[in-house]
């Protein structure tokens, strides 16, 4: 081992600095390690920051990676380009998009956006048809087709309809100056191919590309980076078939097959020791993964010592499962050596398993926060505002005006909001430019018209009052000021039965004013930690990042936290102390009985599996997996078994079983004792 902490394969890696490079090893090897020391590395060697792109899977894994560079070559760190594949697309699209008929300021829509456009163009209201809709949009632009391409291929009258609708969804878009999130990836590509000298631009512009999470890209990904590295090929992919996890997503472990044909000179470095987990845990997730057809044969070691066994809790239901949980952090806390919040982590297959943990959590008075699930920027009111600036930035962004003049409600009614829709797709305008075309008039009641233009005219007017509002106490004043004129808080009470409720979407509306505010004249990160931090100066600035951030990024959250999370949403990451709950068949493997095909239902066990062993392998120190004799299904209470991963865990390994209802008693004991004690306010999910 050298003084920069990487082994000697590590150090191949690293040194490896021109040509392609694959590193292929098991979990907590060191593969990320290799990616901030190599950016370190590249930059040592003369490389400028500015042209060396680290993506990674995660926002959250972008802005921790940025951290460990800082560490390690100090400012330079902030214009390494260190951002995910959407991010990377975004900053594509920002300085070339002219090339897609984007303006720079076109509008990102997100989910939610996007279903209630595609019900639009189907003129449906019917949720689920539309999310089938949705879905097989999105796959086929995944798949790199166009909606003409689609028409061509589909083989049925649904696919051809579908297609159709796929293409009025297509020309919607780019009337708004939007785009949905495929094509953060997909527009950039097609463009990137279309223009060779473009193409040429950005491939001179980057001397290196580090590919993180490798095994999880999909195909337009995939050919995003081929066509950014070029034929020069400088790129370092570092990934773990075991841990491709995002299949169902359009991931395809083909990327890993075909990086040796399309690169002849790829250099293939193995990593064998394992520096995260005890010879218990590695053993159990060994066991797990064994039975995995093995794409590449790997062999992992740790030194770390055998460790405490793998426990196996044997649970009545959740809400004992989760008490359970509760439990053992706290008495963990009590002996183990790792006594941060922060050292802990739930982690469980679907987001709807949170809340009996969450409850858990609360009542016995230890701090949590919930990654994956629903974030800031998703709640309702956060979305009301940010379609507001929306507006500000792009003033053709028909689902953001849509949401704006209406939220609160000003007398504007859905049978003038529809003739105005009307008039404006006669006329090729967006629905603000309709506002003031000399014919509006003959389309719509006089009062309809005075209406929406003084919509129309406050939107001018706050946009250029935001240009002029300069620094945080102007900044903020305006806010206020805004908040008041349009009423918001009277619309979250008029909206909410609860008070109680309003009371908690207000304060996070001032939060997100704060911290909008706080943004003017500080640091400002544009989501892809390139050409920043600078100096702000006007709150119409700040605005404009933060209809991008609310796009892709969570914001930093308070670290001293025990973590809830997806399993999904842990890869990549590390705790001390994990609890792996609700293990049992149905949830882990997620619904094995579902697929009729002997072939699609071996292939979704075989990514459960990887999904299992994702799991056991966060765990550095203890790890517990628990499981319930009965479980929820469709509100009832139903017979449960344990996961066969459980049994396969199991194999060769000490793990021990516990029995809680011994210690149940203790328990509560103790959870009775912590409620008494504590006068403050329970803590809360951020
Ligand atoms: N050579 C080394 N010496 C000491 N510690 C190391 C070394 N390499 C990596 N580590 C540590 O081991 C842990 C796992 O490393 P890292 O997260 O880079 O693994 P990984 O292969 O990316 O894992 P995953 O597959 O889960 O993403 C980290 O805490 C890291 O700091
Ligand atoms: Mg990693």
């Amino acid at each position: 081992m050298s003084s920069s902490g990487l082994n000697l394969a590590q150090q191949d890696a690293v040194n490896h600095l021109r040509g392609p490079c694959l590193v292929l090893a098991g979990a907590g090897s060191g593969k990320t390690r290799v990616i901030t020391q190599k950016i370190a590395k590249l930059i040592e060697c003369g490389v400028a920051p500015k042209r060396i792109a680290a993506i990674t899977f995660t926002n959250k894994a972008a802005t921790e990676m940025r951290e460990r560079a800082r560490g390690l070559v100090g400012k330079a760190a902030g214009e390494v380009l260190i951002c995910t594949f959407h991010a990377l697309g975004v900053r594509l699209l920002r300085e070339d998009g002219a090339a897609a008929g984007l303006k720079p300021q076109f509008s990102i829509l997100d989910s939610d956006d996007v279903l209630s456009l595609i019900k639009d163009c189907g003129a449906t209201t019917d949720a689920a048809t539309a999310r089938q809709w949705q879905w097989n949009i999105s796959r086929w632009k995944n798949a790199g087709l166009t909606a003409a391409e689609a028409q061509a291929q589909a083989r049925s009258e649904s696919e051809r309809h579908t297609a159709e609708l796929m293409a009025r969804y297509e020309e919607r878009l780019s009337a708004y100056q939007s785009v949905d999130f495929d094509d953060l990836i997909g527009l950039p590509l097609r463009m990137l191919r279309k223009d060779e000298l473009l193409a040429q631009k950005w491939q001179a512009r980057l001397a290196h590309t580090l590919v993180d999470e490798y095994q999880d890209t999909n195909a337009t990904q995939y050919e995003l980076m081929k066509l950014l590295v070029g034929s020069a090929g400088n790129f370092t992919a570092v990934g773990d078939d075991d841990q491709s996890i995002y299949g169902w997503r359009g991931a395809t472990l083909d990327n890993l097959k075909r990086l040796p044909q399309d690169y002849p000179a790829l250099r293939v470095i193995k990593l064998e020791q394992n520096y995260r987990s005890t010879s218990a845990i590695l053993r159990a997730a060994n066991n797990v993964i064994g039975p995995n057809p093995k794409l590449f044969p790997k062999t992992l070691y740790s030194e770390l010592g055998e460790g405490e066994p793998v426990r196996v809790v044997d649970c009545d239901h959740e809400q004992h499962e989760a008490e359970r949980a509760a439990a053992r952090i706290l008495s963990l806390r009590q002996t183990s050596p790792h006594k941060e919040w922060r050292d802990f982590a739930i982690l469980y297959r679907a987001n709807h398993q949170a809340r009996v943990l969450e409850q858990a959590l609360r009542r016995a008075q230890i701090p949590y926060k919930v990654t994956g699930g629903q974030s800031f920027f998703d709640r309702a009111e956060i979305k009301d505002l940010c379609a507001w600036l929306r507006l500000w930035i792009n003033e053709d962004d028909d689902p953001a005006f849509l949401r704006a003049v209406t939220t609160p409600k000003r007398g504007i009614g859905h049978q003038s909001l529809a003739q105005l829709g009307d008039f404006a797709s006669r006329s090729h305008l967006s629905l603000f430019g309709a506002l003031f075309a000399q014919s509006l008039g003959s389309a719509l009641p006089a009062r309809a018209v005075g209406s929406l233009q003084e919509f129309g005219r406050e939107i001018n007017d706050l946009r250029y009052r935001a240009g002029q509002a300069v620094g945080q106490d102007a900044a903020r004043t305006f806010l206020a000021d805004w908040l008041k004129d349009i009423g918001y808080e009277q619309h979250l009470y008029d909206g909410e039965d609860s008070e109680t409720v309003a009371a908690s979407r207000w304060s996070n509306v001032l939060e997100f004013c704060d911290w909008m505010a706080g943004r003017c004249g500080g640091q400002i990160e544009d989501g892809t930690g390139a050409n920043a931090p600078r100096e702000l100066s006007s709150l119409l600035e700040v605005a404009q990042t933060v209809s991008l951030i609310s796009t892709l990024n969570e914001r930093e959250q308070d670290p001293n936290m025990v973590t809830l999370s997806t399993l999904h949403a842990a890869k990549g990451l590390e705790w001390p102390h994990v609890i792996l709950a609700g293990v049992v068949e149905g949830m882990l493997p997620f619904r094995p009985d579902d697929d009729g095909d002997a072939a699609a239902l071996a292939a979704r066990i075989e990514e459960e599996r990887r999904l299992m062993y994702v799991g056991i392998t966060r765990a550095q120190r203890t790890l517990a997996v628990s499981w319930t004799r009965r479980r929820k299904k469709a509100r009832e209470l139903v017979p449960a078994q344990p996961s066969r991963f459980i049994a396969e865990m199991a194999l060769n390994s000490a793990t021990v079983r516990e029995d809680p209802r011994a210690k149940l008693a203790a328990l509560r004991a103790e959870f009775a004792g912590r409620a008494q004690s504590a006068n403050a306010a329970p803590p809360t999910a951020p």
